[in-house]
């Protein structure tokens, strides 16, 4: 119910003693259960604010749940087989949050809420297990895990990274996670084909400086639509010598490479703008033809909060070539 208040007693009288040290204002809408006196809401009716619109938060969130059973539908009926993950659209999503943003409340507890929801949404449609690169700093990839996937769905720890690629090639919906190291033990991306498993993502999604979470990591999944529209896709690349000096020059970057005495391979990860035959040039261009090379996958470009992805890709490369 909302009152006419006076804000001083003596007004209300027409009289104004000397005693009301106040100012005296003029008639304001005053609603006891939500504003101090003074002007400022008091805390049982922000309280109140909050219980309103966390019921909204909730009823919307059933309400979305309920619109999933709706895309299962649409899936089958548009004849869309395989994994359910979209990497695209789930990488649309985190763009309009991030340019949406404006609030105290940081991006990244935003970019974890949303993981929450949609990793959830996606068990409705198909439940799915998360396999774990063993071999990884653990604690680091768990971290990972846990905000990209949430805490309601299922993780297990393979043996190492070619383990991981190995489980997800046999299974229709579970996901690898493997921790992305500039030096690999394994070229374990060797594993990775045209129908058993790919790269489909790549985490942290969101890049800013002492983000939690914040261990390299590739995601990998059974192939993802043809439609699907990624921005960098990934390649297997392999030299019988050594790793070309001027890959960084000719916009390739190096994410991971492993030396052997048969000579480096190499996961690139280049614009999905370029043909594969361009690749192929490009490496040329950067020193010399590789002996193979294939995509294995791709991702959505990570959003560079901060301007800072330039710096971390400089990094990369130059340890790449330094240490070849
Ligand atoms: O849009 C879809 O295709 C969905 O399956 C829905 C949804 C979501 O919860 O928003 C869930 C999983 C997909 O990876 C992407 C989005």
């Amino acid at each position: 119910m909302r009152l006419w208040k006076v804000s001083t007693f003596s007004f209300a009288f027409g009289t104004r003693h000397a005693y009301d040290y106040r100012p005296l204002k003029v008639f304001r809408r005053y609603d006891p259960m939500t504003q101090f006196p003074e002007g400022g809401a008091s805390l049982a009716a922000l309280r109140q604010r909050i219980d309103a619109l966390d019921a909204e938060l909730h009823t919307l969130l059933m309400e979305r749940a309920r619109v999933i059973e709706g895309i299962v539908a649409a899936k089958r009926a548009s004849g869309a087989a395989g994994p359910v993950f979209r990497p695209d659209r789930e990488a649309d999503m985190m763009r309009q949050l991030v340019e949406r943003h404006d609030s105290d409340l940081p991006i990244l507890t935003i970019e974890h809420l949303w993981r929450e929801i949609i990793t959830s949404c996606t068990g409705l449609q198909a439940p799915f297990t998360v396999h774990l690169d063993g071999s990884a700093d653990l604690l680091g990839l768990l971290d990972v895990a846990r905000f990209y996937f949430g805490f309601s769905t299922g993780l297990e720890v393979a043996g190492d990274q070619a383990d991981v690629v190995g489980i997800v090639a046999a299974s229709p919906n579970d996901l690898g996670l493997i921790a992305l190291t500039d030096r690999a033990d394994l070229p374990w991306w060797r594993g990775l084909t045209e129908t058993g498993a790919r790269i489909i993502a790549r985490v942290p999604y969101l890049m800013m400086e002492d983000r939690p979470a914040d261990l390299p990591a590739l995601v990998i999944g059974r192939p993802v639509p043809v439609e699907t529209v990624l921005e960098t896709h990934v390649y297997d690349a392999r030299w019988a010598g050594a790793l070309p000096g001027r890959l960084m020059d000719q916009g390739i970057e190096v994410l991971s490479f492993h030396r052997s005495h048969q000579g480096v391979d190499a996961l690139l990860a280049v614009s999905a703008e370029l043909p594969d035959t361009a690749v192929f040039e490009l490496c040329e261009l950067a020193g010399a033809e590789p002996d193979v090379l294939r995509r294995v996958g791709g991702y959505a470009a990570p959003i560079d909060v901060e301007g800072e992805a330039d710096e971390e890709f400089d990094e990369t490369a130059q340890t790449a070539s330094e240490g070849l």
